[in-house]
């Protein structure tokens, strides 16, 4: 899709920019709200992403001369902002945008949203006979990035984003830690990998280490069966070291309620000055942390 994209802040675009176009998506950017629909003249567009935070007037007043420009037609408009309250969530859908994606913005998020918006979309366009290849082609798309048990990136997504940030690191000269956190005796002999309590199990960690790291560029994965890794772009070892204590009490309740063996989760840190040369040796650095950690 052809997605026109009005954002004031650097890294709310920066990050829109990646997800978007990661999906193949080409991003436009219009500058002001008020020259949205000028823009859209000349360059027709498929999906509009609308920061109503900055100039929240001339966001709605924009908003609404699309809406008129484009009656009838089928042009979803996405809402950016800061509040993610009902009246947020109200303001918006009044405004004339069909969604509302909360800042700090999400990356999980924008392509779950992305997604919905594209189905249906096809939906609309595509014949009914084209529209399971799309749909099996979608489904597949979605399992070769996220991990189907806990929602969160796979490993695959995962070294791609490191690899970028790593970069961009580098360029910026700014720190880059990774977290990796292990838990151990999660499954024993014979235990099916898609046992229910082992998946409700993970499900429940996963969703108490997403939940710390709150920097909109920050990056959690499941890395493997009992692997997560985390990517905290500008932040030094200190900030790395917060992160996984706070990371360790948000997991230490959620470890208790398990049949076997006691579960342990261990956090292992590695930070990257351009010390490291590729994502293989960083991850490793991580890994050697962890075997040493208690
Ligand atoms: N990447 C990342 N680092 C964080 C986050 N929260 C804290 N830190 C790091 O931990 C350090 C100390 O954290 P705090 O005492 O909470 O400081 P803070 O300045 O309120 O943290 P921020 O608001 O995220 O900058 C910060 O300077 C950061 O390096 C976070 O959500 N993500």
């Amino acid at each position: 899709m052809d997605i026109l994209v009005i954002e004031k802040s650097e890294v709310c675009r920066f990050i829109l920019d990646q997800c978007l176009t990661s999906l193949g998506h080409v991003v436009h950017d219009a500058g002001k709200a008020e020259a949205a629909l000028p823009f859209m003249l000349t360059h027709p567009v498929d999906c509009v992403f609308m920061d109503i935070d900055f100039g929240r007037e001339r966001a709605v007043e924009a908003i609404q001369a699309i809406r008129m420009e484009h009656q009838g037609e089928w042009l979803p408009i996405v809402a950016l902002s800061s509040g993610n309250d009902d009246e947020a969530f109200a303001g918006a859908i009044l405004a004339g945008a069909d969604a509302l994606l909360p800042k700090p913005l999400s990356r999980h998020r924008i392509l779950m949203q992305l997604l919905a918006l594209e189905r249906m979309t096809l939906a609309r366009q595509t014949p009914p006979a084209d529209q399971d290849l799309i749909a099996a082609n979608r489904a597949l798309l979605e399992l070769s990035m996220f991990d189907e048990i806990t929602g969160l990136a796979n490993r695959r997504y995962f070294e791609k984003t490191l690899n970028r940030e790593m970069k961009l690191a580098k360029r910026e000269r700014h720190p880059l830690t990774l977290l990796v956190c292990e838990i151990g005796n999660l499954s024993w002999p014979g235990m099916a990998e898609e046992d229910e309590a082992r998946n409700r199990q993970l499900t429940a960690i996963a969703a108490a280490i997403e939940c710390i790291p709150s920097r909109p560029t920050d990056f959690v994965c499941c890395y493997s069966a009992d692997l997560f890794a985390v990517i905290l772009p500008n932040t030094d070892e200190n900030g790395g070291r917060h992160i996984a204590e706070r990371i360790q009490a948000s997991v230490e309740p959620v470890l208790t309620d398990w049949p076997k063996t006691p579960l342990t989760f261990r956090i292992g840190s590695a930070t990257d000055n351009s010390q490291y040369q590729t994502i293989d040796v960083l991850i490793d650095a991580a890994l050697a942390a962890l075997k040493t950690s208690e």
